[in-house]
Order: structure tokens, then C-alpha cells, then sequence
């Protein structure tokens, strides 16, 4: 069985911009397409302006043509020019309102967003032809939107497709492993045979498939791999979309909530942590007026001369031709309103080891030297904001002790699990084990681990080290139940590709009912990398689901990514703004060549800065096993994907650098 697909994506931008600015027709494409033997082929794509006319005419001309489904992306929402479902909606003669919903209850689940999307979904019949029609959908403009949309359709298209071309939908339906009316439903579906990722719920087994007559839950995806599945069956194409970097730094956004607040005494453990709350000063400070420097308070209108010298704190004015000797910080008594600096005063009389009476070498004006009422803060002035990061660097803890605040609102920080994930691995500590010996090169030493657990510590957050753990589903879910159960982020690395032993994204999927948003991005290194959610305890609804980053096992890709899209989710939950979630990335000279790769790379080099701005020098290989790539490394170029025209970025061209390290000393 096989389907014919066109996919028509309608934005005036991408008409005027050319194909390259196109995402979701792309996205849709490759959806489609890389489902396990697949049964789609896109046969049309086509870009057409927000024009009724047009989009009518193309849509018509592909029903003409014959092509099973047709789907268009664009065009659905209230915007002046949205005209989709108008164009669209002549061509429909069985309008299909079932599946309207069910692409409006999966979305509406996601945000409410949704509701502003007006899709129409329908059946083109074919004139004079019995039993030929295309399937007509509208999905949405964004490409997370289309996806998602599209996928909640994914398990009922073959079925549907097969009736509207005049079959009787049940080898599909069986395909599908949903149950025979007639036979007994079977215990669990093999998502490997079936054509369409299978929709499920719960944990698989145990639960039936289609709940009739229940409100069912929101239907969840599940592309995993069937661990059941024997080997020989395994998927041989991954089925999970290759997403654009900047959609997957999206989804781990969404995804992310803002940790709760607490409040902490101000000293060493708040530093770390990001305020919860603006913070004012309570008082003036200086409380009175203060000197700023060493000498006498004096009134300014004493002239040159020479007085008694007070040194006890006068609680009342001092008599004429008296002053008070006063050190930098401290109030000035009253009825004085200047200060002489010792530098311009002699010693006149001495009693023993004290001065007696002193020379006033000038006259000082009124305010001198004088720090006047909260003149450094005043009271109600605002020191520090919400979002503010209490550094080591030390000034916002010094302000916050500066103006006596004794305990502060702070979010409390993530606490993250990692751990690493392979049969061949072996910690540092071990490596005098007989698993590690000289004649054995089946071991790894696992350097994933150690080098995430120092960056998380360095950066003041708190860590669960789980280990090193086998590549059984057993250990792998018993591991990831406790990064649930006791922190808030996991990190796993390795076992996120296409081996018989890569478990994450099954395991995730069907042993702990987790979602996975996205399972490959469109990145070199970091391909595999995988970004889910696993929900709450059901007896504790109101806990945020746990994080799980399931990292690439090349050590590269995890600290690669680890950078890009874990701490942006960190820095999220731990309360900064917005503009700071991501890593900063400046442009940079290169100082030599740097070949592009088909995919998006991040090229590891050292930041240098120099007279003339921050210069980057490769770190050599780049290939993702290459550990050493990131010795010293502080900054990841942003390399674009390379293209007939350009192959490589010249040396003292300037390109864009994500800055994950310090900047260190100056180069000529
Ligand atoms: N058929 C395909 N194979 C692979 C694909 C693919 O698309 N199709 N993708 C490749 C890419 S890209 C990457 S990246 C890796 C990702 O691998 P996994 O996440 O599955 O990781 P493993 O297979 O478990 O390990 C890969 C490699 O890294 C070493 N490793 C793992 N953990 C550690 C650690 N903690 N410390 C040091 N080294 C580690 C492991 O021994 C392997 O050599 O998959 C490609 N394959
Ligand atoms: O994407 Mo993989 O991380 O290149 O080696
Ligand atoms: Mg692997």
C-alpha cells in the first residue's frame, strides 16, 4: 500500500523569500517519509502566496492529478491575509469534522493556541471515478504546529486513506494492531510491524487500546523502538523527525518550568542563585551624613586657624573654636557640616601621645568631603532585580549586606541526575580492573560523566551522580526512576541511536510513560540527541514533570549539546530572564579554514581576545568520539550547513560563537 502526498505550504514570506526560508513543508516531508516503512511518498510541494485563487488552483490541479492526501501548512488563523480554509473548502465534498477534532483536541492539550486555527479537513471526490478521492487537510503555519497537528492524525490516515480510494480499511486496521470487532483484542500492539507510529497510552501493557465510550487521555506517539521486537526487526530508519536546532531549543523552553521560590539567609550558599524578588533598601545609607575622608569635622565657617581637637562623639553642637578629629565612614557630630583632611592640618599643642590642638591650613565650603543622607542608597531604592544572579564574583551578596538585608526570596536550583549509559564503559577509578587490561580494548573509560558532573558543579548546581549503568531496560528505567524520584533534571549519555542496545527513547516512551518532544536534531555533533518529559506521580498531579536529556554517547555530542540545550533548560529553571536563557554567542575571527559539514555544526575552538576584538582557534578533529577537541575549549562556532557555493569558512572570516567557557588571556 502506498499513498501519494503533495504538501502546499502557503506563507507570502516563504513565496517571496524562495524554498530555503520554507520550514514546514520540510518538516512535514520528513515526517512523513521517515516513519518506518513508510507508506507516503510526496509526490507535489509547492509555495504559494496567501492568495485564494492560487492556493485553490494548485490544491484542484493536485486532486486532478490524483494524489491521495493533499495537506497545506499556512493560512488557517485570523491573520487578514489568512485565507486557506476559504480556498480550500470549495474542493470539499465529504467534509471530515471527525478528524477536525482530532487534530484540535491534540493541539488544544499543547496550548490554547490552537483554538485560533481554523482547519478544515475533507474528501475531494474524483469526477467520473468511483472510489478515487484526495484527502484534503489544513494544517497550521508554524512547523511545530503543522508537526504536531499532522501527527495527531498519523495512526487513522492509512485506514482513511484506504477507504476514501475504495478499500475496505481492514488490513489496515489490523496493520495497526488495533482490535478486530470479530477477534478477541490482542494484549499489546507491535508499533515495529505497524506502517503509522502507533498512538498509546499508559505504559502499554495492561491497558486496553481504545478506550469506547471513556474520555480517553491525550493521546501520546510512541516512535520508540518495541524493545520485544527481535533483533532482525528492529527499525532500520529512525522515526524520529530530524528537528531544526532552533525548534528543539523551543520545545526544551516549553517544556521547562521555573523553579519554586524559597527564602535563604544571605551568606556563602546564596551565592549561585538567581532572586526571586526586587530588592530595596529598607534605610538611607549613609543613615547621617558621613565622611569620606580622614581628618576634623569642622563647621565651614571656621577660617584657617587653630582649634581644640575633640576626639569622644559629641552627643550635642561643640563650642566655637573646637572641632572633632573624625576617620573616613563615620558620622559627623552635630552642628558640623564639613570635613578638613588631615593632610591640610599641622599638630600645634600635644598632651602625651594625643594631639591637643590643631591648624587648619584652609577653609573647606559646606558638603566637603561630606557623604550626605543616603546619598549611597537611598531608602526604597531599588538595588537588585528579580532575575539577578547572585555571582562569586561577590557585589550582589556585598549589596545585599549593605544594606543589612539579612535573608533573600531565591528560586530554588535544579538539582540534576546524571548518568552514563553502556555495557563497555568503565569508571577512571577502575581501570586497573581485568575488564580494562592492555589485552582487553572492548572497555571505554567513561569521560561523559566526570566531565558533566564538574561542569554542573562549577556552575553551583546541585548533582545526583547515578553512574555507570548496563544497557538493559531493567537498569536503564531503574536508573531513570530515581533521577525522577530525586532530582528535577536527568542527563543520560549514549544510547540514543540506532544499536540493539540504545534503550533511552524506548524505555522513556514505554516503561515510565514519558514523551519524547524530540528524538534527532539536525546538528553535527548531537544528532541523536533526545529531549522528553516524564510525568508527575499520579498521586502527586501537582509536581512539574522531570526533565530528561538522553545525550548522545560520543563525548563531543553530550557536552556539545549539554551546552546548547540543557543549560538554556537550567538557567531557565532557575529563574533568569529570558534574554540570559541561552548561552551568549558573539562573532568571532577565524585564524584559520574551517571545512562545513551538510549538517549544522558546532566547530570547538579557543576564544582568544585581542586588539582587534575575539579570535577563535580550532581545537583540529572534529570528529564526535574525539574527546580531546574539547580541551580548553570555550567556544562552540556556529557553522552553517555547507552548500554548492561554500564549502568551508575562510580564515579572517567572522562567524557567530556560542561562548561556554571563560575568555582567557589577550593574544596578539
Ligand atoms: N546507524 C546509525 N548509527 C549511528 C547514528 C545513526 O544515525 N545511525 N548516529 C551516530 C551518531 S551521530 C552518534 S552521536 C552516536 C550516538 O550514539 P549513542 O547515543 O547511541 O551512544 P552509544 O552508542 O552508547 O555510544 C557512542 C560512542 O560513545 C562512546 N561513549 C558512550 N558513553 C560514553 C561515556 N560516558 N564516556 C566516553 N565514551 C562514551 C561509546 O563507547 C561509543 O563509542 O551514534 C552514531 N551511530
Ligand atoms: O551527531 Mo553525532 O553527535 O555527530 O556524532
Ligand atoms: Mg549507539
Amino acid at each position: 500500500m502506498s499513498f501519494s502526498v503533495g504538501i502546499l505550504t502557503v506563507s507570502d514570506t516563504s513565496f517571496r523569500d524562495g524554498p530555503s526560508s520554507d520550514r514546514s513543508g520540510p518538516v512535514l516531508r520528513e515526517l512523513l517519509e521517515s516513519l518506518p516503512s513508510s507508506p507516503y511518498k510526496v509526490v507535489s510541494s509547492a509555495i504559494a502566496p496567501d492568495e485564494k485563487v492560487e492556493i485553490h488552483r494548485i490544491v484542484e490541479q493536485w486532486c486532478k492529478e490524483g494524489v491521495d492526501l493533499v495537506l497545506t501548512s499556512g493560512g488557517t488563523g485570523f491573520g487578514v491575509r489568512d485565507c486557506t480554509p476559504e480556498a480550500v473548502a470549495p474542493l470539499i465534498d465529504k467534509p471530515a469534522p471527525g478528524l477536525v477534532t482530532l487534530m484540535l483536541t491534540h493541539s488544544l492539550a499543547i496550548t490554547p493556541l490552537a483554538a485560533l486555527s481554523r482547519p478544515v479537513v475533507g474528501v475531494h471526490l474524483k469526477e467520473g471515478a468511483e472510489g478515487a478521492g484526495t484527502l484534503i487537510v489544513t494544517l497550521p503555519g508554524s512547523p511545530k504546529g503543522a508537526k504536531e497537528n499532522l501527527e495527531s492524525l498519523l495512526q487513522l490516515l492509512p485506514h482513511t486513506l484506504d477507504l476514501i480510494g475504495g478499500g475496505s480499511g481492514r488490513a489496515v486496521h489490523k496493520a495497526l494492531g488495533a482490535p478486530d470487532r470479530a477477534a478477541p483484542a490482542p494484549a499489546a500492539a507491535s508499533a515495529a510491524a505497524a506502517p503509522a507510529p502507533s498512538l498509546g497510552h499508559g505504559g502499554g501493557c495492561g491497558h486496553h487500546h481504545h478506550s469506547h465510550g471513556h474520555a480517553a487521555p491525550r493521546p501520546r506517539t510512541l516512535l520508540s523502538q518495541d524493545p520485544s521486537a527481535s533483533i532482525a526487526a528492529r527499525q532500520r530508519q529512525s522515526p524520529y523527525p530530524l528537528v531544526p536546532l532552533r525548534d528543539a531549543v523551543s520545545l526544551v523552553f516549553e517544556h521547562t518550568y521555573v523553579s519554586p521560590v524559597q527564602t535563604l539567609a544571605v551568606e556563602d550558599s546564596l551565592v549561585g542563585h538567581v532572586l526571586a524578588e526586587d530588592v530595596e533598601s529598607a534605610q538611607n545609607i549613609p543613615g547621617r551624613p558621613s565622611t569620606n575622608v580622614d581628618g576634623y569635622a569642622v563647621r565651614s565657617t571656621d577660617k584657617p586657624g587653630v582649634y581644640k581637637v575633640v576626639t569622644e562623639y559629641p552627643t550635642t553642637a561643640l563650642p566655637a573654636g573646637t572641632i572633632y578629629r573624625i576617620n573616613t565612614g563615620a558620622p559627623l557630630p552635630p552642628g558640623m557640616d564639613a570635613v578638613i583632611m588631615v593632610e591640610d592640618t599641622e599638630v600645634v599643642a600635644k598632651e602625651g601621645e594625643e594631639e591637643k590642638e590643631v591648624k587648619l591650613l584652609a577653609q573647606v565650603d559646606k558638603g566637603e568631603n561630606v557623604r550626605k543622607e543616603g546619598s549611597d542608597v537611598k531608602v526604597g531604592e531599588k538595588v537588585l532585580e528579580k532575575g539577578d544572579d547572585i555571582s562569586a564574583v561577590g557585589g550582589e551578596l556585598g549589596t545585599l549586606a549593605f544594606i543589612a538585608k539579612r535573608s533573600a526570596k531565591v528560586y530554588r536550583r535544579p538539582t540534576v541526575a546524571v548518568l552514563s549509559t553502556g555495557n563497555e564503559l568503565v569508571s577512571i577509578q577502575d581501570t586497573s580492573s581485568p575488564k580494562h587490561s592492555s589485552a582487553s580494548f572492548s572497555s571505554i573509560v567513561d569521560s561523559n560523566r566526570p566531565s558533566l558532573l564538574s561542569i554542573l558543579k562549577h556552575l553551583h548546581y546541585d548533582t545526583l551522580d547515578l553512574g555507570i549503568i548496563g544497557d538493559t531496560m531493567a537498569e536503564t528505567k531503574a536508573a531513570l526512576k530515581k533521577g525522577k524520584e530525586e532530582a528535577d533534571i536527568i542527563i543520560s549519555t549514549g544510547g540514543t541511536s540506532m544499536g540493539v542496545g540504545d534503550l533511552l527513547k524506548p524505555c522513556i516512551e514505554r516503561e515510565l510513560n514519558g514523551t519524547v518532544h524530540f528524538g534527532r536534531v539536525a546538528m553535527k555533533p548531537g544528532k541523536p540527541t533526545t529531549f522528553a518529559t516524564l510525568p508527575a506521580h499520579p498521586m502527586a498531579p501537582d509536581q512539574n514533570p522531570k526533565l530528561v536529556f538522553a545525550l548522545p554517547g560520543n563525548p563531543a555530542s553530550a557536552l556539545c549539546t549539554f551546552f546548547l540545550f540543557v543549560l538554556p533548560a537550567l538557567r531557565k529553571m532557575e529563574g533568569r530572564r529570558e534574554s540570559e536563557w541561552e548561552l551568549p554567542r558573539v562573532p568571532v575571527t577565524l585564524t584559520s579554514n574551517v571545512p562545513l559539514d551538510p549538517r549544522p555544526e558546532y566547530h570547538r575552538v579557543w576564544l582568544r581576545p585581542s586588539s582587534t576584538g575575539l579570535k577563535a582557534f580550532s581545537t583540529g578533529g572534529q570528529r564526535s568520539s574525539r574527546t580531546v577537541s574539547l580541551a580548553g575549549s570555550n567556544g562552540l562556532l556556529e557553522l552553517p550547513s555547507s552548500s554548492e557555493n561554500e564549502k568551508e569558512k575562510k580564515e579572517g572570516e567572522v562567524v557567530n560563537c556560542v561562548v561556554v567557557g571563560e575568555i582567557g588571556s589577550l593574544v596578539a
